[in-house]
């Protein structure tokens, strides 16, 4: 499938940041039918979650596995191994060559999807220089982004303020996945580059995630739906 054959339901992943799989359960009842991918990150992991994917994967939704990996190149290759073996659709990496080289030999011909991770969407110019970096963060995001699709990574995730630019460096060969994604009115926390859901759609996001505007909302499901229909006004 296409980026472009993505269903507007389809591209919102929700991040089940929730303390413990009985909490993402309930979740994930709440949310019913209305949501088909969810993402797993460090809180759920390492809380017993891993198992919630084949049992997500059973009931036909698609799990991201947002663990960020970042470790010696044989090291991510094995871990990316064992990953293949768990059912997720996307597992995340951050987007230094060596780690990304190693998740890319790791996931092999297996159906896991490899996501770099370019900056963090909590991330702006003064944090990357008081990490030590010399580049600013659309420069960095670019730099890359390029190193990423040479070494055969199936897609980036970056803020939706860089989408534009980075489709016209990738084209429609790689997903673009977004955080930092704010409904209008909803809290920032620490998300520093953020977008509307229908923004990031308009500047070329194939895949949203959410995470507090919906899990933390009083009623998720329909803060969910009404994401779902601002990406289906924008996609036209
Ligand atoms: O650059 C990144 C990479 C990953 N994330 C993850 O996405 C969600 C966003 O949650 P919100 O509650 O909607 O802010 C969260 O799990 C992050 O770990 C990101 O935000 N930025």
């Amino acid at each position: 499938m296409t980026p472009a054959e993505i269903v507007p339901k389809d591209r919102l992943i929700v991040a089940l940041d929730l303390p413990s799989v009985d909490a993402a359960e309930a979740m994930i009842a709440r949310l019913g039918d209305s949501v088909s991918f969810y993402k797993i990150g460090y809180r759920l992991a390492y809380a017993g979650g891993l198992p919630l994917v084949a049992k997500l994967a059973d009931k036909g939704k698609k799990v991201f596995l947002d663990l960020k990996l970042h470790d010696i190149g044989n090291t991510v290759t094995q871990g990316v191994e064992s990953i293949t073996k768990l059912g997720a659709t996307f597992l995340t990496v951050h987007a230094y060559p060596q780690t990304m080289k190693g998740a890319v030999e790791g996931r092999g011909s297996s159906k896991l999807k490899i996501l770099a991770v370019t900056v963090l969407t909590s991330y702006n110019e003064d944090d990357l220089h008081a990490a030590g970096y010399r580049l600013g963060v659309s420069e960095l995001v670019e730099a890359r982004a390029q190193q990423a699709q040479v070494l055969g990574v199936d897609g980036l995730v970056s803020s939706p303020e860089e989408v534009g630019s980075l489709r016209k460096i990738v084209g429609h060969q790689m997903h673009l996945v977004t955080p930092g994604i704010r409904p209008a009115g909803s809290a920032t926390g620490d998300q520093k580059r953020i977008m509307t859901p229908g923004r990031a759609i308009v500047a070329g996001a194939d895949y949203l995630v959410v995470g507090r505007p919906v899990v933390e909302a009083a009623d998720p499901k329909a803060v969910a739906e009404a994401i779902q229909t601002e990406i289906a006004q924008a996609l036209g």
